[in-house]
């Protein structure tokens, strides 16, 4: 699931929910389609922060849902929504960010990591290439050297170098919702 609260300043906060690494389950990503729209509607809402519930962004897709039946929203609408969303909207990463998670952090306008955060592609480990858009976002974000080297590495990056090559727009010590929280206060306002 994905819980919903607005904070003051008028930031809508998005809330991952699903131990151990709030991958994308079914019902996350429904949670997902409903609080964005939810953030969409509020007219008292200026900007949005996606995080992840417990210091961890996203694992990618649920592992444990690849034996049964896709079920839920898919993946591609939902990070396509988030990025046509009017109002900024920032993607909070703290601990991983990998797979459909980085993915989805790429669907957002801004990216704000914690130091110690971790970040990739790791589908070609599953014999999978990224199917939610990363092999478009990516390229365009950091150029297509650097992006095919994730790709067909499917190697975990720090957040000091996602920063070196343009992946995230902040790295912080501290608590990186804070931080993404007053980014997008900043920039509340900008299309
Ligand atoms: C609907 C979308 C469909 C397709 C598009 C998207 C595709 C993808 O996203 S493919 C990529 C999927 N994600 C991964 O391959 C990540 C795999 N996990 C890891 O690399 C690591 O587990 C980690 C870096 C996330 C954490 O490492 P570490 O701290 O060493 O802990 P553990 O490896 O022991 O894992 C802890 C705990 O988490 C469970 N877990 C990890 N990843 C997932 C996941 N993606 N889905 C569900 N559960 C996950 C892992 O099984 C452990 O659980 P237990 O403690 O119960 O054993």
């Amino acid at each position: 699931m994905a819980t919903y609260s607005r904070l003051p300043g008028s930031v809508a906060l998005i809330t991952l929910q699903n131990p151990p690494v709030n991958a994308l389950s079914a019902a996350v990503r429904q949670g997902i389609v409903d609080t964005v729209q939810r953030a969409l509607k509020d007219p008292k809402v200026t900007s949005v922060v996606i995080c992840g519930q417990n210091g961890k962004f996203c694992g990618g897709a649920d592992i444990r849902e690849f034996a049964g039946p896709m079920l839920g929203p898919p993946l591609v609408p939902m990070i396509h929504a988030i990025e046509a969303v009017d109002k900024p909207v920032a993607a909070a990463i703290e601990g991983v960010a990998l797979g459909g998670g980085l993915e989805l952090a790429l669907g957002c306008h801004y990216r704000i990591a914690h130091s110690k955060a971790l970040l990739g592609l790791p589908e070609v480990t599953l014999g999978l290439l990224p199917g939610a858009g990363g092999t478009q976002r990516l390229p365009r974000l950091i150029g297509l050297t650097a992006a095919l080297d994730l790709i067909t590495t499917g190697r975990h990056i720090s957040a000091a170098e996602a920063l070196k090559l343009g992946i995230v727009d902040q790295v912080t010590d501290s608590n990186a919702v804070d931080q993404a929280v007053e980014f997008v206060r900043s920039v509340a306002g900008r299309s």
